[in-house]
Protein backbone atom coordinates (compact mmCIF):
# COMPACT_ATOMS: atom_id res chain seq x y z
CA UNK A 1 0.00 0.00 0.00
CA UNK A 2 0.99 3.44 -1.00
CA UNK A 3 2.07 5.90 2.08
CA UNK A 4 3.61 9.39 2.40
CA UNK A 5 6.49 10.38 4.54
CA UNK A 6 6.31 14.06 5.01
CA UNK A 7 8.61 16.25 6.79
CA UNK A 8 7.49 19.57 8.32
CA UNK A 9 9.89 21.34 5.93
CA UNK A 10 7.64 19.99 2.98
CA UNK A 11 9.50 17.60 1.90
CA UNK A 12 7.15 14.66 0.44
CA UNK A 13 8.76 10.98 -0.18
CA UNK A 14 6.73 8.56 -1.80
CA UNK A 15 6.79 4.57 -0.16
CA UNK A 16 5.43 1.26 0.13
CA UNK A 17 3.87 0.92 3.48
CA UNK A 18 4.95 -2.18 5.84
CA UNK A 19 3.78 -2.98 9.67
CA UNK A 20 1.23 -1.38 10.83
CA UNK A 21 -1.30 0.71 8.75
CA UNK A 22 -2.01 3.88 11.04
CA UNK A 23 -0.83 7.10 10.69
CA UNK A 24 1.48 8.74 13.15
CA UNK A 25 3.83 11.68 13.47
CA UNK A 26 7.18 11.93 15.34
CA UNK A 27 10.37 13.04 15.37
CA UNK A 28 12.74 11.80 12.16
CA UNK A 29 16.23 10.51 12.97
CA UNK A 30 18.41 8.65 11.48
CA UNK A 31 20.81 5.52 12.46
CA UNK A 32 23.93 4.40 10.86
CA UNK A 33 24.49 0.97 12.31
CA UNK A 34 24.89 -1.85 9.60
CA UNK A 35 23.11 -4.67 11.65
CA UNK A 36 21.08 -4.54 15.17
CA UNK A 37 17.63 -3.14 13.78
CA UNK A 38 16.23 -5.80 16.22
CA UNK A 39 17.85 -4.07 19.67
CA UNK A 40 17.44 -0.38 17.66
CA UNK A 41 13.66 -1.01 16.94
CA UNK A 42 13.22 -2.24 20.32
CA UNK A 43 15.61 0.42 22.22
CA UNK A 44 13.38 2.60 24.40
CA UNK A 45 15.19 5.32 24.01
CA UNK A 46 13.47 5.84 20.20
CA UNK A 47 9.95 6.50 22.17
CA UNK A 48 8.68 9.12 20.02
CA UNK A 49 10.67 8.88 16.74
CA UNK A 50 10.78 7.86 13.12
CA UNK A 51 14.10 6.01 12.79
CA UNK A 52 15.45 5.81 9.30
CA UNK A 53 18.24 3.51 8.61
CA UNK A 54 20.82 4.41 6.33
CA UNK A 55 21.76 0.93 6.15
CA UNK A 56 19.70 -0.30 2.50
CA UNK A 57 18.69 -3.59 3.69
CA UNK A 58 16.34 -4.12 7.01
CA UNK A 59 15.59 -7.19 8.02
CA UNK A 60 17.06 -9.69 6.12
CA UNK A 61 17.70 -11.72 9.09
CA UNK A 62 14.53 -11.29 10.27
CA UNK A 63 13.45 -11.08 14.57
CA UNK A 64 14.14 -13.46 16.59
CA UNK A 65 13.48 -14.11 20.29
CA UNK A 66 17.09 -13.15 21.81
CA UNK A 67 17.72 -9.41 20.33
CA UNK A 68 15.00 -7.67 22.43
CA UNK A 69 16.19 -4.58 24.03
CA UNK A 70 13.02 -4.39 25.97
CA UNK A 71 9.36 -6.43 24.59
CA UNK A 72 7.21 -3.15 23.81
CA UNK A 73 9.36 -0.97 21.59
CA UNK A 74 8.64 1.99 21.89
CA UNK A 75 9.71 3.56 18.39
CA UNK A 76 7.09 5.47 16.63
CA UNK A 77 7.26 4.41 12.96
CA UNK A 78 10.76 3.21 10.58
CA UNK A 79 11.92 3.98 7.12
CA UNK A 80 13.92 2.23 5.17
CA UNK A 81 14.93 1.67 1.63
CA UNK A 82 14.00 -1.96 1.55
CA UNK A 83 13.16 -4.36 3.48
CA UNK A 84 13.63 -7.83 3.35
CA UNK A 85 10.44 -10.08 2.83
CA UNK A 86 12.06 -13.29 3.51
CA UNK A 87 14.61 -13.19 6.19
CA UNK A 88 16.82 -16.16 6.10
CA UNK A 89 18.64 -16.76 9.28
CA UNK A 90 18.58 -20.00 11.79
CA UNK A 91 17.14 -17.78 14.36
CA UNK A 92 14.56 -15.87 12.73
CA UNK A 93 11.00 -16.41 14.16
CA UNK A 94 9.09 -13.54 12.06
CA UNK A 95 10.13 -11.02 8.91
CA UNK A 96 10.06 -7.47 10.55
CA UNK A 97 6.58 -7.01 8.46
CA UNK A 98 4.94 -9.54 10.51
CA UNK A 99 6.71 -8.36 13.85
CA UNK A 100 5.68 -4.46 13.15
CA UNK A 101 2.01 -5.87 12.31
CA UNK A 102 1.92 -7.81 15.46
CA UNK A 103 3.14 -4.54 17.52
CA UNK A 104 1.30 -1.67 15.72
CA UNK A 105 4.05 0.07 14.51
CA UNK A 106 3.78 1.30 11.15
CA UNK A 107 7.20 1.13 8.21
CA UNK A 108 7.54 2.87 4.68
CA UNK A 109 10.18 1.01 2.63
CA UNK A 110 11.39 2.14 -0.93
CA UNK A 111 12.32 5.62 0.37
CA UNK A 112 15.50 7.31 -0.88
CA UNK A 113 17.21 7.33 2.60
CA UNK A 114 20.53 8.90 1.49
CA UNK A 115 18.53 11.79 0.51
CA UNK A 116 16.23 12.17 3.76
CA UNK A 117 19.23 11.51 5.85
CA UNK A 118 21.33 14.56 4.33
CA UNK A 119 18.38 17.02 4.90
CA UNK A 120 18.48 15.54 8.62
CA UNK A 121 22.29 16.72 9.00
CA UNK A 122 21.57 19.71 7.18
CA UNK A 123 18.61 20.99 8.98
CA UNK A 124 18.76 19.25 12.00
CA UNK A 125 16.01 16.43 13.57
CA UNK A 126 12.68 17.42 11.92
CA UNK A 127 8.97 16.59 12.89
CA UNK A 128 7.64 14.56 9.97
CA UNK A 129 4.60 12.15 9.57
CA UNK A 130 3.87 8.83 7.65
CA UNK A 131 0.48 9.46 6.49
CA UNK A 132 -1.64 7.34 3.43
CA UNK A 133 -1.05 8.10 -0.09
CA UNK A 134 -4.20 10.24 -0.38
CA UNK A 135 -3.92 12.22 2.56
CA UNK A 136 -3.58 16.14 1.42
CA UNK A 137 0.54 16.91 2.07
CA UNK A 138 -0.60 20.73 2.83
CA UNK A 139 -2.48 19.84 5.43
CA UNK A 140 0.12 17.70 6.68
CA UNK A 141 3.16 19.70 6.63
CA UNK A 142 0.71 22.88 8.62
CA UNK A 143 -0.08 20.44 11.29
CA UNK A 144 3.36 19.07 11.73
CA UNK A 145 4.41 22.59 11.90
CA UNK A 146 2.00 23.05 14.77
CA UNK A 147 2.89 19.85 16.27
CA UNK A 148 4.49 20.49 20.03
CA UNK A 149 5.77 16.82 20.53
CA UNK A 150 4.83 15.38 23.74
CA UNK A 151 7.19 15.64 26.50
CA UNK A 152 6.29 12.79 28.86
CA UNK A 153 8.39 9.63 26.87
CA UNK A 154 10.51 8.48 30.43
CA UNK A 155 6.92 7.85 31.97
CA UNK A 156 6.14 6.05 28.51
CA UNK A 157 8.62 3.28 28.89
CA UNK A 158 9.91 3.14 32.62
CA UNK A 159 8.76 0.03 34.86
CA UNK A 160 5.65 0.82 36.96
CA UNK A 161 6.72 -0.98 39.77
CA UNK A 162 9.52 -1.98 41.62
CA UNK A 163 11.12 -5.75 40.70
CA UNK A 164 13.31 -7.88 41.65
CA UNK A 165 16.71 -9.18 39.63
CA UNK A 166 18.54 -11.46 41.63
CA UNK A 167 22.43 -12.14 42.23
CA UNK A 168 24.20 -13.12 45.07
CA UNK A 169 26.69 -10.17 44.44
CA UNK A 170 26.71 -6.35 45.06
CA UNK A 171 22.83 -4.94 45.57
CA UNK A 172 22.33 -2.33 42.82
CA UNK A 173 19.11 -0.07 42.45
CA UNK A 174 18.78 0.12 38.85
CA UNK A 175 16.53 3.66 37.80
CA UNK A 176 14.84 2.49 34.88
CA UNK A 177 14.90 5.69 32.94
CA UNK A 178 13.94 3.16 30.16
CA UNK A 179 16.45 0.90 30.25
CA UNK A 180 17.73 -1.43 27.25
CA UNK A 181 17.41 -4.63 29.12
CA UNK A 182 21.58 -5.37 28.40
CA UNK A 183 22.52 -3.19 31.03
CA UNK A 184 20.79 -5.34 33.48
CA UNK A 185 22.09 -8.39 31.81
CA UNK A 186 25.55 -7.10 32.15
CA UNK A 187 24.49 -6.55 35.67
CA UNK A 188 23.38 -9.67 36.39
CA UNK A 189 26.33 -11.61 34.59
CA UNK A 190 28.61 -10.07 37.00
CA UNK A 191 26.33 -11.42 39.82
CA UNK A 192 24.77 -8.40 41.12
CA UNK A 193 21.53 -8.54 42.90
CA UNK A 194 19.61 -5.49 41.16
CA UNK A 195 16.67 -3.84 41.89
CA UNK A 196 15.01 -2.12 39.44
CA UNK A 197 12.89 0.60 40.30
CA UNK A 198 10.41 3.36 38.29
CA UNK A 199 11.67 6.81 37.30
CA UNK A 200 10.27 9.13 39.75
CA UNK A 201 11.63 6.84 42.57
CA UNK A 202 12.85 8.90 45.68
CA UNK A 203 16.04 9.16 46.70
CA UNK A 204 15.12 8.01 50.03
CA UNK A 205 13.08 5.35 48.71
CA UNK A 206 16.17 4.18 47.12
CA UNK A 207 18.52 4.18 49.92
CA UNK A 208 15.89 2.26 51.95
CA UNK A 209 17.05 -0.36 49.85
CA UNK A 210 20.48 -0.05 51.23
CA UNK A 211 22.57 -0.53 48.24
CA UNK A 212 25.75 -1.01 47.26
CA UNK A 213 25.46 0.76 43.83
CA UNK A 214 22.90 3.05 41.78
CA UNK A 215 22.95 2.39 38.17
CA UNK A 216 21.53 5.01 36.15
CA UNK A 217 19.96 3.60 32.83
CA UNK A 218 19.38 5.31 28.96
CA UNK A 219 16.08 6.47 28.87
CA UNK A 220 14.11 8.91 25.57
CA UNK A 221 13.73 12.58 25.20
CA UNK A 222 15.18 15.37 26.85
CA UNK A 223 16.75 14.90 30.36
CA UNK A 224 15.31 18.03 31.16
CA UNK A 225 12.28 16.88 30.84
CA UNK A 226 12.56 14.43 34.13
CA UNK A 227 13.25 17.47 36.81
CA UNK A 228 12.75 15.05 39.49
CA UNK A 229 15.02 12.73 37.98
CA UNK A 230 17.91 15.31 38.73
CA UNK A 231 16.95 15.75 42.10
CA UNK A 232 17.29 12.19 42.77
CA UNK A 233 20.75 12.04 41.57
CA UNK A 234 21.51 15.09 43.45
CA UNK A 235 20.62 13.40 46.40
CA UNK A 236 22.50 10.03 46.01
CA UNK A 237 26.25 11.58 44.36
CA UNK A 238 27.91 11.15 47.50
CA UNK A 239 26.21 8.46 49.13
CA UNK A 240 26.60 5.81 47.06
CA UNK A 241 28.61 4.73 44.12
CA UNK A 242 27.03 5.28 40.96
CA UNK A 243 27.36 4.42 37.56
CA UNK A 244 25.26 6.32 34.47
CA UNK A 245 24.63 5.67 31.03
CA UNK A 246 23.21 8.01 27.96
CA UNK A 247 20.33 9.53 29.50
CA UNK A 248 21.62 8.49 33.16
CA UNK A 249 25.35 10.46 32.26
CA UNK A 250 23.15 13.65 31.29
CA UNK A 251 20.73 13.39 34.82
CA UNK A 252 24.16 13.06 36.79
CA UNK A 253 25.73 16.25 34.57
CA UNK A 254 22.77 18.49 35.10
CA UNK A 255 22.34 17.05 38.83
CA UNK A 256 26.03 18.26 38.87
CA UNK A 257 26.01 21.58 38.33
CA UNK A 258 26.64 21.37 34.39
CA UNK A 259 24.29 22.07 31.31
CA UNK A 260 22.81 19.93 28.19
CA UNK A 261 21.90 20.83 25.28
CA UNK A 262 20.61 19.47 21.55
CA UNK A 263 22.36 18.07 19.07
CA UNK A 264 21.80 18.94 15.67
CA UNK A 265 21.05 15.56 14.19
CA UNK A 266 22.58 13.16 17.36
CA UNK A 267 24.88 9.98 17.48
CA UNK A 268 22.77 7.42 16.66
CA UNK A 269 24.92 4.40 15.11
CA UNK A 270 27.03 1.27 16.44
CA UNK A 271 30.71 2.72 15.15
CA UNK A 272 31.46 5.85 17.30
CA UNK A 273 34.97 6.55 18.14
CA UNK A 274 35.45 7.69 21.06
CA UNK A 275 38.67 8.94 23.22
CA UNK A 276 39.18 7.72 26.99
CA UNK A 277 41.10 10.86 27.71
CA UNK A 278 43.16 8.77 30.79
CA UNK A 279 44.08 5.98 29.23
CA UNK A 280 44.37 7.60 25.23
CA UNK A 281 42.57 4.64 24.50
CA UNK A 282 39.82 5.22 21.67
CA UNK A 283 36.89 2.16 21.61
CA UNK A 284 34.40 2.17 18.55
CA UNK A 285 30.91 2.48 20.70
CA UNK A 286 27.04 2.27 19.77
CA UNK A 287 25.34 5.38 20.71
CA UNK A 288 21.93 6.64 20.49
CA UNK A 289 21.62 10.30 22.02
CA UNK A 290 20.04 13.45 20.64
CA UNK A 291 21.54 15.81 23.66
CA UNK A 292 24.88 16.21 25.20
CA UNK A 293 26.89 17.59 28.17
CA UNK A 294 27.99 20.86 27.39
CA UNK A 295 32.06 20.77 27.90
CA UNK A 296 31.88 24.61 28.96
CA UNK A 297 29.48 24.07 31.89
CA UNK A 298 31.85 21.07 33.85
CA UNK A 299 34.13 23.51 34.33
CA UNK A 300 32.52 25.05 37.39
CA UNK A 301 31.10 21.68 38.40
CA UNK A 302 32.94 18.95 40.35
CA UNK A 303 33.08 17.02 37.76
CA UNK A 304 36.39 15.81 35.12
CA UNK A 305 35.49 14.62 31.45
CA UNK A 306 37.01 11.12 31.02
CA UNK A 307 36.01 10.64 27.22
CA UNK A 308 35.30 12.73 24.26
CA UNK A 309 33.69 11.92 20.63
CA UNK A 310 36.31 11.78 18.10
CA UNK A 311 33.68 12.92 15.24
CA UNK A 312 33.05 16.07 16.42
CA UNK A 313 34.53 16.46 20.02
CA UNK A 314 31.39 16.50 22.06
CA UNK A 315 31.56 14.79 25.91
CA UNK A 316 30.74 11.21 25.58
CA UNK A 317 32.33 10.32 29.52
CA UNK A 318 32.30 12.57 32.79
CA UNK A 319 34.06 11.23 36.61
CA UNK A 320 33.12 12.98 39.49
CA UNK A 321 36.12 14.68 41.34
CA UNK A 322 35.77 13.35 45.10
CA UNK A 323 33.08 10.60 44.80
CA UNK A 324 33.04 7.47 43.21
CA UNK A 325 30.50 8.13 40.31
CA UNK A 326 31.31 8.15 36.69
CA UNK A 327 28.89 8.17 33.68
CA UNK A 328 29.28 7.69 29.24
CA UNK A 329 27.02 8.87 26.98
CA UNK A 330 27.03 5.30 25.18
CA UNK A 331 26.25 2.51 25.36
CA UNK A 332 29.43 0.03 26.56
CA UNK A 333 26.53 -2.86 26.60
CA UNK A 334 26.59 -2.40 22.98
CA UNK A 335 23.28 -4.18 21.94
CA UNK A 336 23.62 -3.39 19.35
CA UNK A 337 27.50 -2.89 18.27
CA UNK A 338 30.86 -3.26 19.30
CA UNK A 339 31.83 -4.52 23.02
CA UNK A 340 35.13 -2.63 23.51
CA UNK A 341 34.02 -0.88 26.60
CA UNK A 342 32.22 -3.35 28.26
CA UNK A 343 34.56 -3.28 30.76
CA UNK A 344 32.77 -0.30 32.24
CA UNK A 345 30.84 -2.65 34.40
CA UNK A 346 33.96 -4.09 35.77
CA UNK A 347 34.84 -0.30 36.44
CA UNK A 348 31.80 -0.33 38.42
CA UNK A 349 31.81 -3.48 40.47
CA UNK A 350 35.26 -2.89 41.32
CA UNK A 351 34.26 0.60 42.70
CA UNK A 352 31.33 -1.05 44.76
CA UNK A 353 33.99 -3.54 45.98
CA UNK A 354 35.94 -0.91 47.34
CA UNK A 355 33.34 1.75 48.75
CA UNK A 356 32.21 -1.78 50.60
CA UNK A 357 35.81 -2.04 51.63
CA UNK A 358 35.83 1.55 53.19
CA UNK A 359 32.89 1.46 54.67
CA UNK A 360 33.65 -2.12 56.36
CA UNK A 361 36.81 0.22 57.83
CA UNK A 362 34.81 3.03 59.13
CA UNK A 363 32.36 1.30 61.17
N1 LIG B 1 19.87 6.60 24.76
C1 LIG B 1 19.69 7.59 25.63
O1 LIG B 1 19.61 7.43 26.84
C2 LIG B 1 19.49 8.95 25.04
C3 LIG B 1 19.38 10.06 26.02
C4 LIG B 1 18.56 11.21 25.52
N2 LIG B 1 17.20 10.80 25.33
C5 LIG B 1 19.12 11.75 24.22
O2 LIG B 1 18.54 11.57 23.17
O3 LIG B 1 20.16 12.35 24.23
Amino acid sequence: MKKQLILEDGTIFTGEGFGSNKDITGEVVFTTGMTGYQETLSDPSFCGQIVTFTYPLIGNYGINRDDFETIQPAVKALVVKEAADFPSNFRSEFSIDEYLKMKDIPAISGIDTRKLTRIIRKYGALKGAIVSADANAEEVVHRLQATVLPTDQVAQVSTKSAYPSPGRGFRVVLIDFGMKHGILRELNNRDCDVTVVPHDTTGEQIMQFKPDGIMLTNGPGDPKDVPYAIETVKYLIGKVPVFGICLGHQLFALASGADTFKLKFGHRGSNHPVKDLETGRTALTSQNHGYAVDEETIKNTDLKVTHLALNDGTVEGLAHKTYPAFTVQYHPEASPGPEDDNILFDRFIDMMKKNVAKEKQNA
